[in-house]
């Protein structure tokens, strides 16, 4: 009798917990499953949950616009709020005025960053193309840093390219890069280039969902990605941390 018990109470205390993971809230017009309120793509994990909830400082006009980008169905590219505040304070340490993005999607990072570097800084941001421009811009109005974002819209390596012949090496402090991954070892191999010594090179999805460990013959991006990450372990023009937060990060700190 006693284990029927237990055993009703335990299915019960699991439906319950499946049910709150499920249910809707709603913030002002907008209305979200409370996994994704916790602003992080692990939205069911408990304790990534008390994570956010004790440490996530966001900024008012961040708040909105991750509202927004939950909108767009592509969501999931959007880096983890408590992610960008990780870079924003990594930015904040090396003293960064000028970061570059290399991927902006709706620009919540982009955003992150123009609201912790200095008054005369500036962020490059890369886009393929102009979609969620029109998103992204009157959050940066509201928020007082539109003049602290440079979009640049063409593929980032050519972006890279006309900021190096502008003789542009060694000026930068930090750069995300967080785009198309065919193209991650260009964008290292220039933003190295473009960054000044103690620069950081922080590079999203290392771990490229446990795909980097046996790549398959027809998956160039993990394959991509793994001779990378190889390549940066032997790297003696760098220091670095291959981080496993989120989907793996490494930190690659010019020597
Ligand atoms: C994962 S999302 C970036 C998320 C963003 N960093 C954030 O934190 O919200 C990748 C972005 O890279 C852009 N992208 C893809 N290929 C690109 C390229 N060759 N040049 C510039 N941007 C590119 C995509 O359009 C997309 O917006």
């Amino acid at each position: 009798m006693l284990s029927t018990i237990c055993l009703l109470l335990a299915l019960t205390g699991r439906f319950m917990a499946a049910f709150i993971m499920t249910s809707y809230v709603h913030i002002g017009k907008y209305s979200v499953t409370s996994a994704l309120i916790s602003k992080s793509h692990k939205g069911d994990d408990p304790l990534l949950q008390y994570v956010v909830n004790n440490s996530l400082r966001e900024h008012p006009v961040l708040t909105k616009l991750w509202l927004r980008t939950m909108e767009d169905p592509k969501n999931l590219m959007m880096v983890a709020a408590e992610q960008a505040q990780f870079m924003a304070n990594l930015a904040k340490l090396i003293e960064a005025n000028k970061p570059i993005e290399i991927g902006m999607y709706t620009g919540y990072n982009a955003l992150n960053l123009a609201l912790v570097v200095p008054e005369n800084g500036l962020v490059v941001a890369c886009k393929i193309n102009e979609v969620y421009v029109n998103i992204s811009k009157p959050f940066f109005k509201e928020a007082g840093v539109e003049d602290k974002i440079d979009i640049r819209i063409k593929p980032a390596a050519e972006t890279l390219d006309e900021l190096l012949t502008a003789g542009k090496a060694g000026t930068f402090d930090f750069v995300f890069i967080d785009a198309d991954k065919k193209n991650y070892e260009t964008y290292y191999e220039k933003s190295l280039q473009l960054v000044r010594k103690g620069g950081i090179v922080a590079i999203e999805n290392v771990l490229w969902g446990g795909r980097v460990i046996n790549p398959a013959e027809d998956d160039l991006s993990s394959q991509t990605i793994d001779k990378l990450n190889k390549k940066l372990h032997k790297d003696e023009r760098i220091d670095l941390s291959m981080l496993t937060v989120a989907d793996g990060r490494t930190l690659a700190i010019k020597r």
